[in-house]
């Protein structure tokens, strides 16, 4: 067991995230002091993981509420099995709860403590790359409805989040890859030492013991605390810094294609196409050079991520990224790089530069 690295994410209600091997043992100590039972939202799929997790709270009331795999669980009749349930246990606000699963248990386990009796403690145990870099840490939560993503959610932070990298052994590669897409997005956006180690570093090595992976991992979970803890609600910026808004870095059109696929794409595989995308724009809109257009392709595509996209016709993609959170009104906003690690917000781009930009990235390079 290595050392295990502790991420302070600095909001108003501070909590920390713990990264390392063999790290479990630290779950009875993120829980609140008081809890005397514990609801472990997680899929069937993992059900391999859950007794000697269930035994790491031994001295507690379980309770294991199992929810389906995947996107399938951000559904409201998924959180509303899990409120039945809780009620039947007579769960109370000193009791919380633990998520052990990707990013779609975590937003939906962290949804049900939002919203269980206004709101119990939850502490995520990340089983992904993904939920570990960013969708464990943050406090967004939500599920699908028929319009979008997320469209349903609040903000409601975890007491601590756990991320022990001995649980990625059984994940299989595409979903390490997945998770690199929102890694490479954190050094575009903030961190651009990251995108030297991905570019330095033979891909196939970025295995779960890996120590560079760790590094990633971490790197990408700082840039995230930092800008949680900065502005959490996504209010806005300081500066001309898009805020909390800059996560969303690639997301618009994302979103929009993972509904168009009806969620058969990876949420990282979908972030890779969505930022190649907003390079593009920012290209056409605002003169981004082409030699970081083109470094987000390499990027993107050297960790094994998809570059190009041509799945949909462009007005039902549009439609779709008009209920984008960001969007106002009728305008749609966009996060884009004047320079690397340099965001800021494009608001109402015009429909000529979107369309050319969707063009480009069907087409590849240009
Ligand atoms: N709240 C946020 O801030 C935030 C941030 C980023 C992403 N997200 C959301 O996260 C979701 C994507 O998360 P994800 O990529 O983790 O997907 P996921 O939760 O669907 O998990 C991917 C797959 O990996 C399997 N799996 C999980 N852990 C495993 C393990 N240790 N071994 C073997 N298989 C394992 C799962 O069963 C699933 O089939 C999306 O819904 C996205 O919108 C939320
Ligand atoms: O934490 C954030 O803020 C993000 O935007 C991180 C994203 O990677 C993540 O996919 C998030 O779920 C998107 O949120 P949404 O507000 O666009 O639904
Ligand atoms: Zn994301």
């Amino acid at each position: 067991m290595s050392t295990p690295t502790t991420i302070r994410v600095a909001t108003a209600s501070p909590y920390d995230v713990v990264v390392g091997h063999g790290v479990l043992d630290r779950l009875r100590g993120l829980l609140p002091t008081g809890a005397q039972r514990v609801a472990i939202i997680t899929p069937e799929s993992l059900e391999d993981l859950l007794d000697p997790f269930a035994e790491l709270l031994a001295d507690l009331e379980v309770v294991v509420l199992q929810v389906p795999d995947g996107e399938e669980a951000k559904d409201w009749e998924v959180a509303a099995a899990c409120w039945e349930q809780l009620g039947e246990e007579g769960f109370t606000r000193s009791d919380a709860v633990v998520t052990l699963g990707g990013g779609a248990t975590t937003d939906l386990g962290g949804f049900v403590a939002a919203t269980w009796l206004r709101g119990v403690a939850v502490v995520h145990v990340p089983t992904t790359v993904l939920a570990m870099v960013d969708a464990a840490v943050g406090g967004k939560t939500g599920v699908n409805t028929p319009a979008g993503k997320n469209l349903v959610g609040s903000f409601h932070e975890p007491a601590g989040v756990l991320c022990d990298l001995a649980l990625l052994a059984t994940l299989p590669r595409a979903e390490v890859v997945a998770g690199l897409g929102e890694v490479v997005k954190c050094g575009f956006i903030a961190d651009p030492r990251i995108l030297e180690l991905v570019e330095t570093t033979d891909p196939a090595s970025l295995t779960p013991d890996s120590p560079v992976l760790r590094e990633l991992v971490e790197r990408a979970i700082a840039v995230k605390a930092e800008v949680v803890a900065g502005d959490l609600k996504e209010t806005g910026g300081v500066d001309g810094h898009p805020g909390r808004e800059v996560l969303n870095y690639g997301h618009t059109l994302a979103h929009a294609i993972e509904r168009a696929t009806d969620y058969s794409i990876r949420h990282g595989e979908a972030v890779a196409i969505g930022c190649v995308y907003v390079a593009e724009l920012a290209a056409r809109a605002q003169g981004l050079p082409r030699d970081l257009v083109e470094r987000h392709r390499a990027a993107f595509g050297r960790v094994g991520l998809p570059t190009t996209w041509d799945g949909a016709d462009f007005a039902t993609l549009l439609a779709t990224m008009r209920v984008d959170k960001k969007a106002r009104g009728n305008q749609l906003r966009f996060v884009v790089l004047e320079d690397l690690a340099r965001p800021v917000v494009l608001a109402g781009p015009s429909e000529d530069d979107l369309r050319a930009a969707y063009a480009a990235l069907a087409g590849g390079a240009s």
